[in-house]
């Protein structure tokens, strides 16, 4: 059974079609990136994927059941999650703090047991710790557990962002521009960090500007332009297909799209 399936998603803005008809599937492991132009509809379909916008026309899939428009936090308990291009880091909080908040979204009304301190509430409190501690540890960031994630550089905290979304252990993670605003050396730590969760089974889908990033990791790239699907397939397919260069040429990400 293929894991997400996406399947003729369409949204229109006034009357104006954002993305039209665009298919495409995501198996366990892949890395699936989707690029294209500014105001291509990469933020518009993703925001589609994930719950943020229902869909005029068509549907998500994910393990066989229709979630089309289904709020994210559901998403998220059904194995899909998203980091967003907006950093949604409690800056005040540690960073083993922000780590467990990816936790809490596993919970049913735990609230009146919390309040208590009843011991199930002391138990899921020590296992979101130690469950936080290793995401940290994954990520790279198990020495600044303690820090004010305020303090973090930027690639620190973009891999925090990351860590929080794999509390759920999502099958599929979403991440919306996780290299932006990053230098070479955090864009390669990223890269490794996503490579590492994708050879883990769980299977990405990407949303990037960063073109050398998106050409060195994708196992499969999906291009748009002015919301419609130009074309699929490999990096080296995409990066060597006609439609693929003309949509690019003229723009500012060109030059990166070349290289
Ligand atoms: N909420 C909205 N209301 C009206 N128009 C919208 C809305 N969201 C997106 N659009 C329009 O839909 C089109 C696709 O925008 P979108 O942000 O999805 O593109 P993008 O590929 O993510 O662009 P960028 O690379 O600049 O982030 C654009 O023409 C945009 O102006």
């Amino acid at each position: 059974m293929t894991l997400l399936s996406v399947e003729g998603l369409g949204i229109s803005f006034g009357g104006i079609k954002a993305v039209h008809d665009v298919s495409f599937k995501v198996e366990p492991g892949e890395i699936v990136s989707v690029i294209g132009p500014n105001g291509a509809g990469k933020t518009t379909l993703f925001n589609m994927i994930s719950g943020v916008y229902r869909p005029g026309l068509g549907r998500v899939v994910l393990e066989g059941e229709d979630v089309t428009g289904m709020a994210p936090f559901r998403l998220a308990q059904r194995g899909m999650s998203r980091t967003f291009q907006n950093l949604q880091i409690f800056q005040n909080m540690t960073v083993l703090e922000n780590a467990i908040s990816g936790f809490h979204l596993q919970e049913k009304g735990p609230v009146l047991a919390d309040l208590l301190h009843l011991p199930s509430s002391r138990r899921r409190a020590r296992a979101a710790d130690a469950g936080a501690r290793a995401l940290l540890a994954r990520v790279g960031l198990e020495r600044a557990a303690d820090r004010e994630a305020g303090n973090l550089s930027y690639g620190s905290l973009k891999r925090l962002e990351i860590a929080r979304a794999l509390a759920m252990k999502p099958k599929v993670l979403l991440l919306d521009e996780p290299a932006a605003g990053c230098n070479a050396v955090e864009t390669e730590e990223i890269d490794h960090l996503i490579a590492e969760v994708a050879a883990s089974g769980t299977a990405i889908l990407l949303v990037e500007h960063d073109m050398k990033m998106v050409m060195r990791i994708s196992s499969h790239i999906v291009v748009l332009d002015h919301g419609e699907k130009i074309a699929e397939g490999s990096p080296a397919e995409v990066s060597r297909n006609p439609a693929v260069i003309a949509a690019y040429l003229g723009t500012e990400e060109g030059a990166d799209a070349d290289g």
